[in-house]
């Protein structure tokens, strides 16, 4: 699903209107009814709902709303946030079709905000995407008051006083809902975690903007649902042996760290590759030809971490770095790979350390080389920012300039293109926010690049896949009780 800017989604609105065609007023209306439509699926109409309405075309959406529940039989109360002397066309037209059925209570000042009984749901629509600065003197004052309230907080397309493509400075007055249903497409600000509080579950509702729009026009975002990740996806065929998914190379663990080497063995095993070896120091043969059978071993020359490579003519993937160590021979053995290898390539964990402590080493990295940083792993790759939009685009002039594919792990992934578009992830729960993560994520790509996915394929497709194996062993279990083995026995495919 593609990500547009505020000002596209305006531009998506004007072209619809004009050729579909459809007036502002009936868009607006076709809006108000898909939030109506995604609101009484989750509340019964015993609940008491208060809406705050601005003048703008989210007020519109705020007045219309009002009307259609309560056609539907909810008791509704309306109340106008009276920022500006006049409202937007389509505000006033739904203000005089509302206005034979109901009173709504005009707020100048905080003293005519009235008492809300801890039932009544909030549908917030004082401001949506036409915020052009900080909420300030009586919106931030109604703001305030909002958040104060124990009641359940509804918001209409985004949350009153968010921007929804750059970063809000610390102490903004915004909205905190608990849910947000938005208008046709996701905005960059819902994927960023600094902004989570702001967005609360969000779901969108399909408003019919004109799909020869939303085809054409080209962003740098994207959102992969569930339907772009299936699409990603390549059937095994009948006919099929072990050769036909590849033979994949992990280069992994030392001493103390022999988990990580496990952990992405299990996981590329589990994610379809046709055969699987595992390069490892001494200590660890026993410990991984008995937790994972399947894998074959080649013993590094040391006992207790990695000092070189094997023969690397046979391998059709190679993924490094999960609990590596980063000893001087290490930094050596990683070195000579960049320089050496033929085959596509992940670089995760330790390996990724090294990168950042020798960065005379970024300029070796093959083109479309995939790296996995959690966020200190980036910060140290590339310093640090000051906001998630600002990493955002860190990692976007990074991919570029190395021409390599960045995944950015946290809650919505963030997969960096060499061409410096983005694919935000959409599964994956906070009880993967625990050791060893990380490792299976290595060795899922790992096994997808070893059967001939794209780079930017098998790093999109992977994390999708690794989030969804996430979400399966929260179900059965919760988050708390997730460990990364849980991930990787979860992998179906
Ligand atoms: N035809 C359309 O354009 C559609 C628009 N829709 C709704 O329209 C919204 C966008 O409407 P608008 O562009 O009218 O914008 P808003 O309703 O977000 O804002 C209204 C006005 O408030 C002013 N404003 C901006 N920042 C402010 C601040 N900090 N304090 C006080 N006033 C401020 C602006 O001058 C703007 O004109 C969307 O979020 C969505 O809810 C939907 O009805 C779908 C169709
Ligand atoms: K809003």
């Amino acid at each position: 699903m593609k990500i547009f800017s505020t000002e596209q989604i305006r531009e998506a609105d004007r072209y619809t209107i004009t050729h579909e065609p459809i007036s502002s007023l009936d868009l607006m209306e076709r809006a108000s009814q898909a939030f109506v439509r995604c609101f009484c699926d989750q509340f019964v109409n015993t609940r008491p709902v208060g809406i705050f309405c601005g003048k703008g075309n989210n007020g519109g959406d705020g007045l219309a709303i009002a009307r259609l529940l309560s056609e539907r039989g909810y008791q509704v109360q309306v109340f106008i946030v009276e920022h500006t002397e006049t409202g937007s066309a389509d505000f006033q037209e739904n203000y005089e079709r509302l206005k034979n059925h109901h009173s709504p209570i005009h707020i100048h000042a905080t003293n005519d905000l009235p008492a809300l009984s801890p039932k009544t749901i909030i549908v917030d629509a004082i401001l949506g995407s036409g915020l052009s600065r900080p909420a300030e003197g009586l919106v931030a004052a109604v703001i305030n008051s909002i958040n104060d309230l124990p009641n359940k907080i509804i918001s209409v397309d985004i949350a009153s006083g968010l921007f929804a493509d750059k970063s809000n400075q610390d102490g903004n007055p915004i909205i905190k809902p608990s849910c947000t249903i938005s208008f046709q497409f996701p905005k960059l600000a819902f994927l960023l975690p600094q902004n989570a509080e702001y967005t609360g579950n969000w779901h969108i509702a399909d408003i019919g903007l004109h799909q020869d729009y939303i085809r054409n026009t080209a962003t740098p975002y994207y959102f992969t649902d569930k339907a772009a990740a299936e699409k990603l996806i390549i059937p095994r065929k009948k006919f099929s042996h072990k050769g036909t998914f590849g033979h994949a190379l992990v280069i992994a663990g030392s001493y103390g760290k022999m988990g990580a080497a496990v952990l992405s063995a299990k996981a590329c095993l589990r994610s379809g590759v046709g055969l699987l070896s595992m390069h490892i120091p001494e200590c660890g043969y026993e410990i991984m030809q008995i937790s994972n059978p399947e894998a074959m071993v080649t013993v590094d020359n040391n006992a207790r971490y990695i000092t070189n490579l094997p023969d690397l003519s046979t391998y059709s993937a190679i993924g490094v770095g999960p609990g590596l160590g980063k000893e001087k021979e290490t930094i050596l053995m990683l070195e000579k790979l960049l320089d050496t290898t033929q085959s596509p390539l992940i670089i995760d964990a330790d390996a990724l350390n090294i990168l950042s402590e020798n960065p005379h080493l970024l300029d070796k990295l093959p083109a479309n080389t995939i790296l996995t940083p959690h966020p200190k792993e980036f910060q140290r790759l590339t310093g640090s920012s000051s906001n998630e939009f600002e990493r955002l685009e860190l990692a976007r002039n990074f991919a570029g300039k190395y021409k390599v594919v960045v995944c950015l792990k946290g809650a919505n992934t963030a997969v960096v293109l060499p061409n410096r578009d983005v694919h935000f992830n959409s599964t994956g729960n906070a009880g993967m926010a625990t050791g060893g993560t990380g490792d299976v994520l290595t060795g899922i790509i790992t096994a997808l690049l070893a059967q001939g996915y794209t780079p930017q394929n098998a790093a999109i497709l992977g994390v999708y896949q690794h989030g969804l194996a996430g979400d399966k062993a929260a179900q059965a279990r919760g988050m708390s009780a997730l460990i990364a083995s849980d991930v990787a026995e979860n992998l179906s495919w």
